[in-house]
């Protein structure tokens, strides 16, 4: 696929040749999709092709032993008729059924173990384009479904070279031999076979597609029972607080129902399949038996013949069984790998690779008449944003709820585009900065300070894994957080839990300071928490700022008096404008919605 970057630095893809499973109706569209999902799965299993090779000619030595096996049986029965000695053909037999397992086992084990490696390969690859993919495509997905595509949709693509297009292609080869070696015992009784399955044939004909369609709406419902699943773990304690538990119970539970009906859809579909093989086979045998028998009584056919026809057709039923397991496999396949693309084909941001120094000297921001909107269909939320941070000291953004101050800072992180005007960082517009270098000297700390599973330490060091430890006690010291290090039962290395259970409020919003800090950030984004903090860590975080401001240039979206009163200037928002620029003082004064944003929302936390 050509891949292509813009002059923004955007890595951007040509639309998808063919539309997605779900948005392509007409039977051509269809088919160029399962053309391109073949493409798209043959690229998976493109650098195991020897093992494949290697894996479909074990495969096909084990059912040429397998296909042997009658006559070798047919040879143990004449003998036996003859007088002949019996050794002979009993060990060539035994020595057939040995091989032909010992092989077919080995071939076994090399499709697996392959089919493990598309596996690990498809899903190392998808891993990689999800968390490449632009935010504004993410905040359209629903997490849970992603993880199903990740985990359950990929395990899918491992029986599609194995159960599906190695056991097909032995199956048919079985069925052909098997086939050819009843045309040459008798050919009348071949016609016999041969009617009998064609009739089967059809039904399975007719039943196939339904297979299929069936197989996708599964994999859409176990991707929406994930979804579902996902909402309520995001959601736990207001779920519990709400006591919304039995209420999301059903809902889970409905949406694993439909998964249980699409997966029972398909398996009714398969059994369907699979009795139709089964009976037209036992038919087949019967009718044999009934027009064989009479041939063998008026001399036109050997016992022996006919016993090793009858085992010939026995050995129609396994491949024609496998046969139908494989498609039904390689259908399910087929759908796996179109919701994986669908993810693939999604716009990506440009690849990270070595990020340059970003340098440490403070730099300055500047807003230049920026329009921006989350969407098409969506408000514009920056009308005409202009405004200008200077280099070093602190810059505090205030206005009411909604007015577009979090939305500065997702375009300053690139993580949105605006439609018109300009962002520039350090006198330079960021569409032109690496977008790998412009975040390496942006900290950003989120309102709601995200604490990742696992330790302290870890949290502290993730944007910086090589920092050296003078500098994180060095940070330690600076973000207030030594107390809390030395209270923690094993320091540093303590688990601080799944979403940081383990720390206060104002103890997140230190650490995740401290985590953008030892990057060394030119500037921090601090996107103050709005909840309440008590005197203590009120105090501390204000002290952090205030000195933090003294090494670098801060851009605080404040929530609190004490913060704005230690800025060196105050941004007014409102309505995606900026409407006043000052200080506190000049503000109080000049500013009517300031004076009352100031009388109201931050006088609590004086
Ligand atoms: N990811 C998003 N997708 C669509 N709309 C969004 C998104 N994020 C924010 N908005 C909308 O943009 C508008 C401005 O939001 P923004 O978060 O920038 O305001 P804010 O001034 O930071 O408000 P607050 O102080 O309450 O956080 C809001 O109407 C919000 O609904």
């Amino acid at each position: 696929m050509k891949v292509t970057t813009t002059a923004s630095g955007h890595v951007t893809e040509p639309e998808p040749e063919h539309g997605s499973a779900a948005g392509s109706g007409s039977a051509a569209g269809a088919r160029a999709a399962g053309t391109s999902s073949w493409r798209l799965l043959l690229g998976y299993v493109r650098p195991y092709w020897r093992v494949l090779l290697l894996g479909g000619v074990l495969s096909l030595v084990s059912s040429l032993a397998g296909l042997a096996m009658p006559l070798l049986a047919k040879g143990v029965v004449d003998a036996f008729g003859r007088d002949q000695s019996l050794a002979g053909p009993v060990l060539t037999l035994t020595v057939a059924v040995v091989l032909g397992a010992g092989i077919g086992a080995l071939g076994r084990y090399v499709l697996e173990r392959m089919g493990e490696g598309i596996v690990f390969s498809a899903r190392r690859s998808l891993v990689g384009r999800m968390l490449r993919l632009r935010v504004s495509e993410v905040d359209r997905l629903k997490p849970g479904d992603l993880l199903s595509r990740v985990t359950s949709d990929t395990t899918l693509l491992r029986a599609v070279f194995t159960d599906g297009v190695v056991e097909s292609v032995s199956s048919v080869f079985m069925l052909v031999g098997a086939i050819v070696m009843m045309a040459v015992m008798d050919g009348v009784l071949l016609a016999v076979t041969l009617a009998v399955l064609v009739l089967a044939g059809g039904l399975v004909g007719v039943v196939m597609p339904r297979i299929q369609r069936a197989s996708v709406q599964a994999q859409e419902a176990v991707g929406e029972m994930g979804a579902v699943l996902d909402r309520v773990l995001q959601a736990f304690r207001t779920v519990k607080a709400s006591g919304a538990e039995d209420r999301e119970i059903a809902a889970v539970g409905d949406a694993a129902r439909e998964a249980r009906d699409r997966g029972v859809a398909v398996a009714w579909l398969s059994s369907i399949v699979g009795i139709s093989a089964w009976v037209s086979a036992q038919l087949a045998f019967v009718a044999v038996l009934g027009v064989g028998g009479a041939r063998v009584a008026s001399g036109a056919m050997e016992v022996s013949s006919l016993i090793a026809f009858l085992l010939y057709l026995f050995f129609l039923v396994a491949p024609v069984g496998q046969l139908v397991q494989g498609f039904t496999q390689v259908q399910s396949g087929l759908a796996a790998v179109r919701r994986i693309r669908e993810i693939e084909d999604l716009p990506a941001e440009e690849a990270a690779g070595a990020v340059p120094a970003p340098g440490t000297a403070p730099a300055g921001v500047v807003f230049d008449s920026v329009v921006f909107r989350y969407g098409d269909d969506r408000p514009v939320v920056h009308q005409d944003v202009s405004f200008t941070v200077p280099a070093g000291g602190m810059t505090a953004l205030v206005g009411p709820s909604g007015a577009g101050k979090s939305t500065v800072f997702a375009l300053l992180e690139r993580f949105y585009e605006q439609q018109s005007g300009t962002v520039a960082v350090d006198g330079r517009d960021i569409r032109h900065w690496p977008l790998a270098e412009l975040r390496a000297a942006l900290g950003y700390v989120e309102q709601d300070a995200p604490v990742l599973d696992g330790s302290l330490r870890e949290n502290l060091l993730f944007a910086a894994p090589e920092v050296a430890e003078d500098e994180l006690r060095r940070i330690l010291a600076l973000t207030r957080l030594e107390d809390l290090v030395a209270r923690l039962p094993e320091g540093l290395e303590t688990k601080v839990g799944h979403r940081g259970v383990l720390l206060s409020g104002g103890e997140r919003q230190r650490v995740a300071i401290a985590r953008a800090l030892l990057r060394r950030p030119r500037l921090l984004l601090l996107d103050e928490a709005t909840s309440q903090l008590d005197a203590v860590n009120e105090l501390r975080l204000r002290e952090v700022i205030a000195e933090v401001a003294r090494e670098t240039t801060v851009l605080v979206i404040a929530h609190r008096l004490s913060t704005v009163t230690g800025a060196d200037r105050i941004v007014v928002m409102e309505a995606g404008r900026v409407r006043a620029v000052g200080t506190h003082d000049e503000l109080l004064t000049q500013d009517d919605l300031y004076r009352e944003l100031a009388a109201t929302q931050f006088l609590t936390s004086a």
